[in-house]
């Protein structure tokens, strides 16, 4: 008689049982407390609101690149008051969430105080969702705005070889009778993990993502992953944008371009040694106009002029979901995370 092969169930998870498991993955594998607990609510946030490819789908690859030395687990931020309006932080060569996690107090006070307030984040890695680092401010009736370079792997537009990063942007901004409206997008015709999530499942890509190694279009992901590259969003209009966003969150913060560095001597290593730009503004500085008020008149409109679905509205389903069924993980996906606890 053969033995029927054991297929592991999908599983429930509540948020905090998800960030408890993260954090000890994060632990096991060299990072402090501090930095552990910071990314793993990051990571299972991104997996509670269904964005999947930054979710814990990226776990493995945070655990390759600490292995591998290439990014300091046990960083222990700088923070500098250099203006007024101004915060810069140095990461340490470690994750730029908790950066902005220890910048946050000081930007916030200064965003209130002078209206507006930036922070700029160097010598830091970046391999998550941008709106997480935006909507907490929103939540509390700020607006923010993100930026984030990552590793050369998309053609600028016109150019015959990759260049820029995937480079997102991310924007949050209160609303009088709603969550805060957010957007978040990868600068690229798709982001590197969906890229990743498509060769995984055997999908194809849709026209216009990227090129293979020869420079041909090709809706074939693993063609654009074996020495191929992905194309910007919108052709000159993305490439743009990807522009601005490696002058602000390389060359204004002190970090690196996304084709600055050599991560060649570190197998395993996945995270962009890059820098991060966060713009906070205080509406209520613009006294009288009841700014949340005036977005929420903008959603209204929209709504009116018959959109179904605003960016966010997506997220907010999942996270709705989540929070009435619980977070669900793939049974394997969940072995290998707690093998990972345990490695
Ligand atoms: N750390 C890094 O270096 C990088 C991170 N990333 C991350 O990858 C993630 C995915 O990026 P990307 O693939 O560009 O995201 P998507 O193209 O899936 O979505 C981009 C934005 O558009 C909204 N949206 C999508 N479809 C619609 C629609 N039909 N109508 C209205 N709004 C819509 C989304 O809202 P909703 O969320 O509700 O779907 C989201 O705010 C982002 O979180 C980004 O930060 C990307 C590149 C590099
Ligand atoms: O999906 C992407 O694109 C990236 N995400 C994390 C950092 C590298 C690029």
């Amino acid at each position: 008689m053969s033995a029927t092969p054991v297929t592991a169930v999908n599983t429930s998870m509540a948020l905090s049982e998800l960030v408890a498991l993260l954090t000890r993955i994060f632990i096991r594998h060299g990072t402090s407390p501090d930095v552990a607990a910071v990314l793993a609510d990051n990571c299972a946030r991104a997996e509670r609101d269904g964005a999947h490819s930054h979710g814990v789908f990226r776990i493995p690859g945070y655990v390759s690149t600490l292995n591998s030395g290439w990014v300091n687990g046990m960083a222990v931020p700088q923070v500098e008051d250099v203006a007024s309006g101004f915060v810069r932080v140095d990461a340490d060569n470690g994750f730029a969430q908790p950066a902005l996690a220890a910048a946050r107090p000081l930007l916030v006070q200064k965003a209130r105080s002078a209206g507006i307030a930036v922070l700029a984040i160097r010598n830091s890695h970046h391999f998550a969702a941008l709106w997480p680092d935006v909507e907490p401010f929103a939540e509390e009736g700020l607006v923010a705005l993100s930026v984030v370079n990552s590793m050369t792997c998309v053609v600028p537009h016109g150019a015959d070889r990759p260049l820029f990063g995937t480079n997102p942007i991310a924007f949050a901004a209160p609303r009088a009778d709603g969550p805060p409206i957010v957007f978040d997008l990868a600068t690229s015709a798709i982001a590197h993990g969906d890229v990743q999530i498509a060769a995984r499942k055997g999908e194809r890509v849709p026209p216009g993502t990227g090129v293979d190694s020869l420079g041909q279009p090709t809706q074939d992901p693993r063609a654009i992953l074996e020495g191929g590259a992905l194309l910007p969003f919108g052709g000159h209009k993305g490439s743009a944008l990807s522009m601005m966003v490696e002058l602000l969150a390389a060359a204004l913060t002190g970090g690196n371009f996304s084709f600055e560095f050599d991560w060649s001597n570190h197998p395993g290593a996945k995270t962009p040694w890059t820098g991060q730009l966060l713009i906070v503004i205080d509406p209520s500085k613009n006294a009288g106009q009841g700014f949340a008020e005036r977005s929420q008149e903008l959603v209204r409109q929209m709504h009116a002029a018959g959109l179904r679905r605003l960016p966010g509205d997506r997220r907010h389903r999942a996270r709705a979901r989540s929070e009435e069924e619980g977070i669900i993980i793939d049974g394997e996906e969940l072995e290998r995370l707690r093998a990972l606890a345990q490695a």
